[in-house]
């Protein structure tokens, strides 16, 4: 029998089995269905006071909708995770309970989990005691190839345990049910994946050491995860660890999403970027925004099995699509003032400007291609052995090669120049990071249009740059601008916000000062 149909018999054959064991536990009386309703009517309810409701469409399962109106900037809804894992490998620790990374402990019992004080050490303690049992049972070997993703499963079945055992309360709208309703396309995913859930599901089981522990079961909730969980970032974008938030995993994706997913800590908070009339379905997009069709389509579809539908891809093969997919991903025209985008000729011999007509043959741009691959596997090299100035230097060059090759809205071009900004500013090279920055500003706008977080975020650290290079003025009008979209993406409570307002302020204050003085010169 091949492995594909022993594990299509397997997952398949047990999954109906376990569901039917499960609506075996739950149903002490009644139907599945009124379990199912009863389940429903909770959820509803919960989200009914916050002007939400769930509806089911054929095309999407379970969407989000609003009741009311809602206005840009306002708090859709937020959660706190039903489990969550810090992103800890082998160079970088943080602490379990806020994800700081400074004045880290190791758990004394597993010598696996870090924490930054006794405040958060008790506030996860509930759930870290049946942990820390489990893994301190392991061998040393054994407990360090525990996977940030093996963790989170482990914490799942843990807090499931907790509320069975009612230690930890569940409500309408945090409970193991709702983590049971979750996607996971079983049979959309592949015999490859299928086996790795199922070996990492062993392990689980092994790390759990339950009689009842049921691998089929726990090797679907990994998929659950793969299409549910959220990457937990801060207050600038940067990934900090994964989470569950069971409600905000009913929030469907579109690539011009109404709403946008921050965190504050570890709750998920969806903020509205537009005015959301009563009665429209809250979207978020699941992917990077800033890529053509093609390439948003194929991460959706190899990660959440899906084919999106929304106005920007129905326009798929449209001149106004093609146009964008070959200015974000494509090539420039050799001529320096035209800004026109290439498209290969019929014989596929060569390139032509769709706007002055130019040709561009297709050796010169594969010779490029092949110079830039080439510096690009040198660049890392050097940026992993966090060696900066050699890779600043190889990212340079490849910069330069990529404005010879890539229009000036392209992507690769843009994350070339967010690497030299990176780099430079950790060496403090103030002056090079903001030349940098500021060459991301145009495309930035152009690529994130409206209230997007990254458009915000970039003004944010252009400001910090200006200021800390004495250009006040500028300061002011970056921070400004940064204020003007993050108010809404953020919103305006959190210590990042509220720093980034006082930064202002302060940077307001001494322009002024500057000014006053400039004229009592005169
Ligand atoms: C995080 S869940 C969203 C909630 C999901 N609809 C449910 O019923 O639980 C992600 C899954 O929802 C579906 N989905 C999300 N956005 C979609 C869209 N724009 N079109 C079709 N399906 C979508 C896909 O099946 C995807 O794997």
């Amino acid at each position: 029998m091949s492995p594909h149909r022993w594990w299509d018999r397997t997952l398949v054959d047990k999954s109906q089995g376990q569901t039917r064991r499960l609506c075996c536990t739950v149903l002490a009386s009644g139907s599945w269905e009124s379990v199912v309703t009863s389940f429903m009517e909770e959820l509803q309810s919960g989200l009914g006071d916050r002007g939400l409701t769930v509806s089911t469409r054929p095309e999407k399962g379970r969407c989000l909708f609003t009741t009311r109106n809602f206005n840009p900037g306002e708090v859709i809804i937020s959660e706190e995770a039903y489990v969550s894992v810090p992103n800890n490998s082998g160079i970088e620790w943080r602490c379990d309970g806020c994800f700081s990374s400074s004045n880290l402990k190791k758990c004394s019992g597993c010598q696996v989990v870090w924490y930054c004080g006794s405040q958060c050490q008790k506030s996860e303690w509930k759930l870290h005691r049946l942990e820390c049992g489990a893994l301190s049972k392991l061998d040393e070997d054994r407990r360090k190839s525990v996977t940030p993703s093996m963790r989170l499963m482990l914490k799942l079945y843990l807090r499931r345990k907790l509320e069975l055992d009612g230690i930890i309360p569940a409500t309408s709208l945090s409970s193991y049910k709702l983590v049971e309703a979750l996607v996971a396309h079983m049979s959309d995913i592949d015999e490859k994946q299928l086996v790795l859930y199922a070996q990492m599901a062993n392990l689980v089981s092994l790390i759990l050491q339950w009689s009842d522990s049921n691998i089929k079961e726990i090797a679907e909730n990994f998929s659950r995860l793969a299409c549910n969980a959220h990457t937990i970032c801060d207050s600038e974008l940067r990934p900090l660890g994964t989470g569950l938030y069971p409600v905000i995993s009913i929030i469907n994706h579109s690539c011009l999403p109404n709403a946008v997913l921050v965190f504050e800590g570890r709750s998920a908070v969806v903020h509205a970027v537009q005015h959301i009339p009563k009665d429209a379905e809250v979207l978020i997009s699941y992917v990077e925004t800033a890529r053509s069709t093609m390439t948003r389509q194929k991460a959706l579809k190899e990660q959440y099995f899906f084919t999106c539908k929304c106005p920007r891809c129905i326009k798929v093969g449209q001149f106004d699509d093609i146009q964008e997919s070959a200015t974000l991903e494509g090539y420039k025209c050799k001529n320096n003032g035209c800004d026109g985008f290439l498209l290969r000729d019929s014989d596929d011999k060569e390139f032509i400007c769709q706007q002055c007509g130019l040709f561009r043959s297709k050796e010169e741009i594969k010779k490029i291609a092949s110079e830039i691959k080439s510096l690009s596997d040198k660049a890392l090299m050097y940026e992993t052995s966090h060696n900066y100035q050699e890779a600043i230097s190889t990212y340079k060059t490849i910069e330069k090669l990529q404005r010879k090759l890539c229009h000036n809205f392209s992507i690769s071009l843009i994350e070339t120049r967010e690497k030299l900004l990176k780099m430079l500013m950790e060496l403090e090279d103030w002056s090079e990071a903001l030349h940098y920055c500021r060459l991301t500003i145009p495309v930035y706008k152009r690529l994130y249009p409206g209230l997007h977080p990254l458009l915000g975020l970039q003004y944010y650290t252009c400001g910090k740059l200006e200021w800390l290079l004495g250009d006040t003025d500028n300061a002011v009008k970056s921070l400004t601008n940064a204020v003007d979209v993050l108010r809404f993406t953020h919103g305006t409570g959190t210590p990042f916000m509220k720093d980034l307002l006082l930064k202002l302020e302060e940077a307001q204050a001494e322009a002024s000062y500057k000014l006053s003085s400039k004229e009592s010169e005169k």
